[in-house]
């Protein structure tokens, strides 16, 4: 059965800004900075996130670098729990593990603190947009070898036509979006 739409999910998609031909032509860019820079819009974007895992016995969220750290880190707030960063290569200081993945156009990796979750630990992963599906789905592999269980994925935006959300799925990873746009 699929997840009903929240009932503000028009209202914030309203509120996505798509910037054509960018960064490159036939790109169209679905920013969320608008989203984010009305304190409206931006509190009924949380709150839709904190209504749906308040109760879903969640012991860490994780977001992933850069515009997931964004909703993540407040999501986490919100619901008294910490907030665990996946970070591009090269940034976290301490003991990592790396997942390589695959973009439209080359290949980049993702780190995460060794010591970030505990085996078992149920983690809601938090990232803006979901399109190939690359970053999420090694983002989840990451915390999935720490012993960690990926309770949902959860964004902002799905983007179906570049079957990221159908790979997500694929991989046995609950996938919970607010709204989708059609193109790329
Ligand atoms: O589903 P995918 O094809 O993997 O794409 C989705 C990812 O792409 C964007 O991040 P980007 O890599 O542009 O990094 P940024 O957050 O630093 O801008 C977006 O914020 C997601 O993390
Ligand atoms: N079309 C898009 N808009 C915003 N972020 C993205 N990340 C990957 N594709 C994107």
């Amino acid at each position: 059965m699929s997840i009903p739409k929240p009932l503000y999910a028009d209202y914030i998609q309203q509120r996505i800004r798509t910037v054509p031909d960018w960064p490159q032509p036939g790109v169209q860019f679905r920013d969320i900075t608008p989203l984010l820079q009305d304190p409206k819009t931006f509190r009924l974007l949380v709150d839709t996130f904190v209504h749906r895992y308040m109760d879903m016995q969640i012991d860490l969220v994780a977001g992933v670098d850069a515009r997931g750290f964004i909703l993540g880190s407040v999501v986490a707030y919100e619901l008294n729990l910490g907030f665990v960063p996946i970070r591009k290569k090269g940034k976290l200081p301490y003991l990592t593990e790396a997942e390589e993945y695959e973009l439209e156009y080359g290949s980049a990796t993702v780190e995460i603190h060794a010591d970030a979750c505990k085996p078992g630990d149920r983690v809601l992963l938090v990232d803006d947009l979901v399109a190939t599906g690359g970053t999420m789905i090694a983002a989840a592999r990451l915390l999935q070898r720490l012993g960690a269980t990926v309770v949902e994925a959860a964004a902002i935006v799905d983007l179906p036509e570049l079957g990221g959300s159908r790979l997500i799925a694929g991989q046995g990873i609950e996938l919970y979006t607010i709204c989708d746009f059609a193109g790329h």
